[in-house]
C-alpha cells in the first residue's frame, strides 16, 4: 500500500515525495523499479525528516498496532512543532485517539486517515477518511484531494471529524465490505447448489448483474475471480481455495464497538462470525456427519430464482448499509464527532472497496433528510425493499430448507422485520429481567418505572428506574 501511495503522490504535478521503509532494500527496489517517480530515498528517519520542507508531512503505511506506535515514535523524535504525521494504515481508532492526544502534547499534529481501495486504489485513486484537527486539514486537504479518487467530479475524501473520527469511520467501512462480501458469497453458494451451474457460468450472472442496481466493485471482482480457472488442474480456482476466510481485525472491531455502542449491526456480525465459523476446520471436520434436511435442494425455476437472490441480495445490502451508517451516527454522538453522513456516503461512491452506484442513493437521502433516524425508511429503498419482500423471504426460506447456511441474507431480513415491528417480544424479556433480577420496566399506558412482587403477593409497585 505504502510504495503505490507514495507513486500516486509522486505522479502528481509538483511533488517530490521521500520514501523511508525500514528495510532499506525495500526502498532500493522500489527505486530500481519507478526511476520515474524521482523519490528522494533515506535511509533513517533523521535523513527522511531533513529531505522533507518544512512544515513537513509524513504518510506512514505500516501494520496497525505496535508497528505503527514503534513508526510514530520516531518520528516524534526527528520532526518539530507544526510538522504532521498521517498514519494511513488500518489503525484501531481509540489506538489513534490516544496517539493524536500524545503527539499534540509535542506540538507535532497528529492524523489519523482511513485509506481504501487496496493496491490498486492506492496508485490510482483511494478514497481518504481523515480525522485529526481542523489545523491539520487545512494543509493536508490539497494533498489528500490530490492522490484521491474522484466520483461525479469530486474527491474522495472528507475532513471526517477530529481526532479518531476518519479510522472509525474507515473501521466501519470494513464492517460494511465484510457483510457485503459475505452476502455476495451467499447468493453465490444458493445459485450454485440451487441450480448446478458452474463457477464460470455464475460469473456471467453477477457481470450481469453488474449492470443493474447492484453494480459495485465487489460485485465486478466476484465476476473476475468466478472466471479465474486454475493453471495447475483445470478446476475453477475458487473450488481449489480453502474454504478458510481470513480477517485482519477491523470486521471484529466494528462489531465489539457496535455492541458498546448499542447498535444492531446484525449483517456486519453474521459476516464476521461467518469468517470464523470458516476458520474452525477441527470443529467442522467433527461437524460434517451431523443431519441435514432430508430432501435434496433443487430449484424449479432457475431464472426466477435467480432473480429472488438478486432481489434479497439488494435488499439484504441496503440493511447492511443501513445499520453501518448507524454505527457511524452512534459513533459520533459518544465521541463528539460532527460526521456528515452525507459526505461519507459520497466519498465511498469512488476508490474504496464498497464503492458502488448505490452510494449515490444514500448520498440522496442524507441531502433530503440529513438527520434520517434509519436508511432504510428514505423512499428510494423503502421501494427497492417493497420489491424484494417476497423473494427476499423466499429465499431465506429456500435456504433454510435446504440447508445452506445464509446468516447474512436472514438476519438481514430479521433485523428487517424487527425495526418495522409493531410490537416486539422485548416486552417479555423485560417480564423476565424483572422476575429474576427486580430490573423493573415500563408501562405501554403510564409513565413511571415499575416492578411485580414477584416472590410475594405478586402485586405491581413503583419502583426506581435501573434500566
Ligand atoms: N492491503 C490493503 O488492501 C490495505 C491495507 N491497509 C492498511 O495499510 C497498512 C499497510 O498494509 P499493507 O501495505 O497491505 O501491508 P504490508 O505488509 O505490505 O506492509 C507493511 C509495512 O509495514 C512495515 N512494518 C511492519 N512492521 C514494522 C515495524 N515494527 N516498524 C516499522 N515498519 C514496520 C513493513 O516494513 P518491511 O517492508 O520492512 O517489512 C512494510 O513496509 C496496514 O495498516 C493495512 O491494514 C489499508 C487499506 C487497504
Ligand atoms: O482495509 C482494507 C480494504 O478496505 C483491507 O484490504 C483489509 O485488509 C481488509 O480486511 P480483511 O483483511 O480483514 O479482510
Amino acid at each position: 500500500m505504502g510504495s503505490n501511495l507514495a507513486r500516486n503522490l509522486a505522479s502528481r504535478e509538483g511533488n517530490t515525495v521521500a520514501i523511508f521503509n525500514r528495510s532499506y532494500e525495500k526502498t532500493q527496489t522500489l527505486l530500481d523499479e519507478h526511476p520515474e517517480a524521482g523519490f528522494v530515498p533515506a535511509r533513517t528517519y533523521q535523513e527522511f525528516a531533513n529531505s522533507l520542507q518544512k512544515p513537513r508531512t509524513a504518510i506512514i503505511m505500516v501494520k496497525a498496532g505496535g508497528p505503527t506506535d514503534a513508526v510514530i515514535d520516531s518520528l516524534v523524535e526527528v520532526f518539530e512543532p507544526g510538522d504532521i504525521i498521517v498514519d494511513g494504515g488500518n489503525a484501531y481508532f481509540p489506538d489513534t485517539i490516544r496517539r493524536e492526544k500524545a503527539v499534540r502534547e509535542t506540538g507535532i499534529n497528529f492524523v489519523g486517515a482511513g485509506i481504501s481501495g487496496g493496491e490498486e486504489g492506492a496508485l490510482t485513486g483511494p478514497s481518504i477518511m481523515p480525522g485529526g484537527s481542523d489545523e491539520s486539514w487545512i494543509t493536508l486537504g490539497p494533498i489528500l484531494k490530490s492522490i484521491a479518487a474522484i466520483a461525479e467530479g469530486e474527491p474522495c475524501v472528507t475532513h471526517v471529524g477530529h481526532d479518531g473520527a476518519g479510522h472509525f469511520v474507515k473501521m466501519v467501512h470494513n464492517g460494511i465490505e465484510y457483510a457485503d462480501m459475505q452476502l455476495i458469497a451467499e447468493a453465490y453458494d444458493l445459485i450454485r447448489r440451487g441450480t448446478g451451474k458452474s463457477p464460470a457460468e455464475i460469473a456471467e450472472i453477477f457481470a450481469e448483474w453488474n449492470k443493474g442496481e447492484l453494480e459495485s466493485y465487489l460485485i465486478e471482482i466476484t465476476a473476475e475471480v468466478l472466471r479465474q480457472v486454475d493453471a495447475s488442474t483445470g478446476q475453477p480456482l475458487v473450488d481449489v481455495i480453502l474454504d478458510q476466510a481470513g480477517a485482519k481485525g477491523t470486521g471484529a472491531w466494528t462489531v465489539q464497538t457496535a455492541l458498546s455502542l448499542g447498535v444492531p449491526v446484525s449483517g456486519i456480525a453474521e459476516a464476521t462470525f461467518a469468517r470464523s465459523l470458516s476458520s474452525h476446520p477441527e470443529q467442522r471436520a467433527v461437524s460434517r456427519d451431523l443431519p441435514g434436511p432430508e430432501e435434496e435442494f433443487s430449484v424449479e425455476d432457475t431464472e426466477a430464482f435467480i432473480e429472488d437472490v438478486r432481489l434479497a441480495l439488494y435488499a439484504s445490502k441496503i440493511v447492511a448499509y443501513s445499520q453501518g451508517f448507524d454505527e457511524i451516527r452512534a459513533g459520533a454522538a459518544e465521541y463528539g464527532w460532527n460526521i456528515d453522513l452525507g459526505a461519507i456516503s459520497k466519498i465511498w461512491r469512488g476508490g474504496c472497496i464498497i464503492r458502488a452506484q448505490f452510494l449515490n442513493r444514500i448520498a440522496d437521502a442524507y441531502a433530503e433528510t440529513p438527520d434520517l433516524p434509519v436508511l432504510l425508511t428514505a423512499p428510494y429503498f423503502t421501494e427497492a425493499i417493497t420489491r424484494a419482500q417476497a423473494p427476499w423471504r423466499r429465499v431465506v426460506i429456500a435456504a433454510a430448507e435446504a440447508g445452506i447456511p445464509a446468516p447474512a441474507f436472514s438476519s438481514s431480513l430479521s433485523y428487517y422485520d424487527g425495526i418495522r415491528a409493531d410490537r416486539l417480544p422485548a416486552a417479555l424479556v423485560q417480564g423476565q429481567r424483572d422476575f429474576f433480577g427486580a430490573h423493573t420496566y415500563k408501562r405501554v399506558d403510564k409513565p413511571g418505572t415499575f416492578h411485580t412482587l414477584w416472590s410475594g403477593d405478586r402485586t405491581e409497585i413503583e419502583a426506581e428506574d435501573t434500566h
